[in-house]
């Protein structure tokens, strides 16, 4: 398995502090046991070569066995050294020792409790017990014998015929206790500093990958996938860079999904639109035939009353700017009620279409025909006085009494009555289409198939 970056850093941290401080912690430790050790050894030494100077070889000369206790100078000399000994907590015993014949033999000993005698040779070899018969010397490690475990110095008593030396004993629980206690300072330094190397390790290794592990956490959040799922096995660049592919790969897949759509929409975007185009076409016409329905007869197609009035209101307003002369003419279709009895309403019908299809394909353009009601026609004549509008109708009346109208195998003909009156701005519209009215009601009453004009 592939270690990831954090547990790089925290290892590669953590085993780089722990190497300096423990080589710092080494060497402090090892020069604090070298000083102490050297500190011990220099107080012994010392202490023997001060000491060495407080005795006389002549009088410790004197002292050959046990006889020779009760001997003033045994008494003082031992005294001297018991009362250097209590003196000092360090120093266990304090002893003098005499070379003689190659053995060594004790003169004076400070232990009160099991003390050597006078002339008891002490068997032990230690070198550098001897090396003190000739030059200050200290033990280089912790001896031990009947009296117990120590660590001694040594220097010769000067001068006398036999070699003197005076030996101090420290007792070696105590350089034992100093030296642990001074391991146990140095082991609670290195448990220190494993902790504070571990602490630090572990919060630098987890704020340098955080932004990574977050970064990758977010595009996790972003493709809604567990980025532990999308994460081969590896260090938090490759999960990132595992993620970010997975990303990618979504993103363009979505791409795809949203340009697919995009097309989609857009077809039924311009399908709905040319839909929306044919319905607005459809209502377009629609509105046309409404309208025209609305302004048109539905049986003789021409323009209705409505219409009409609108048209005829519109051509007096004109007037107003443009004086010129109108005629309005009505004209009535002679008995027509007798076609409609004989034939039926059905060629009543098919009649007055007829008359009108074919009255409509001789006006001119300065005419307007419209239906005005039953078998009743309106002819807006502009442009013209009611002398002109009455030789118009008049020749209108002819050609419809000439007409002949084809209906079940049976010839009809019609004729037609009409009434002109002339538009005069005093009068107004209204009254000059009564007028008419009252001209075509002339024409009728004077028998019919006549122009009739205005009475004025
Ligand atoms: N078939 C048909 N008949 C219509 C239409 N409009 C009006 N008429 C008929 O026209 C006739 C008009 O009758 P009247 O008012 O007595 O007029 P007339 O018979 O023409 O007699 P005069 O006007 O006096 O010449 C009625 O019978 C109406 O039903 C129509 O659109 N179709």
């Amino acid at each position: 398995m592939k270690l990831t970056i954090r547990a790089k850093l925290f290892l590669s941290h953590f085993f780089a502090i722990m190497f300096v401080s423990g080589s710092i912690g080494s060497y402090f430790y090892g020069s604090a046991i070298e000083n102490l050790e050297n500190s011990l050894k220099s107080r012994l030494r010392n202490s023997a070569a001060l000491l060495s100077k407080s005795f006389d070889t002549k009088e410790l000369d004197l002292i050959q066995n046990e006889q020779n206790k009760s001997l003033p100078e045994y008494e003082k000399n031992l005294q001297l050294i018991i009362s250097y000994a209590s003196s000092n907590d360090d120093i266990a015993f304090i002893y003098i020792m005499r070379l003689r014949d190659g053995l060594v033999e004790f003169v004076l000993d400070s232990d009160q409790v099991n003390p050597a005698r006078p002339g008891e040779i002490y068997k032990q070899n230690i070198p550098e017990l001897i090396e003190g018969f000739a030059s200050v010397s200290v033990d280089s490690s912790i001896t031990t014998d009947r009296w117990g475990s120590f660590m001694s110095g040594y220097a010769p008593i000067g001068g006398g015929a036999a070699q003197y030396l005076i030996g101090l004993d420290m007792k070696a629980d105590d350089v034992s206790n100093k030296l642990q206690d001074l391991k146990t300072k140095g082991l609670l330094s290195l448990l220190m500093s494993l902790i504070l190397a571990y602490a630090c390790c572990y919060y630098l290794s987890r704020n340098f990958v955080y932004r990574i592990r977050r970064l990758h956490d977010q595009c996790g959040d972003l493709i809604h996938a567990d980025p532990k799922d999308v994460s081969v096995k590896g260090d938090e660049i490759d999960d990132l860079s595992d993620v970010f592919s997975v990303m990618l790969e979504s993103f363009q897949k979505n791409q795809e999904i949203l340009e697919a759509k995009v097309t989609e929409r857009t077809e039924e975007v311009n399908k709905a639109n040319r839909n929306l185009m044919i319905e607005v076409k459809a209502r377009k016409q629609m509105m046309e035939q409404l309208r025209d329905l609305a302004r048109t007869d539905y049986l003789t197609t021409l323009i209705n009353r409505r219409e009409m009035t609108n048209i005829l209101r519109s051509v007096c307003i004109d007037y107003k700017v443009h004086p010129k002369p109108f005629v309005v003419t009505l004209m009535d279709i002679d008995d027509f009620k007798n076609i409609n009895d004989c034939y039926g309403n059905g060629v009543g019908d098919e009649v007055l279409l007829s008359l009108c299809k074919r009255l409509s394909a001789m006006l001119d353009t300065k005419e307007v025909l419209a239906r005005w009601g039953g078998e009743e026609l309106l002819f807006l004549m502009n442009d013209a006085t009611l002398t002109d509008a009455a030789l118009r109708a008049e020749a209108l009346r002819k050609t419809i009494e000439g007409m002949e109208f084809s209906v079940d195998n049976n010839i009809v003909s019609i004729t037609a009555s009409f009434g002109l009156a002339e538009y005069e701005v005093e009068r107004g519209l209204d009254a000059t289409i009564k007028e008419a009215g009252l001209a075509l009601y002339r024409a009728k009453r004077l028998g019919k198939n006549r122009v009739s004009i205005e009475d004025s």
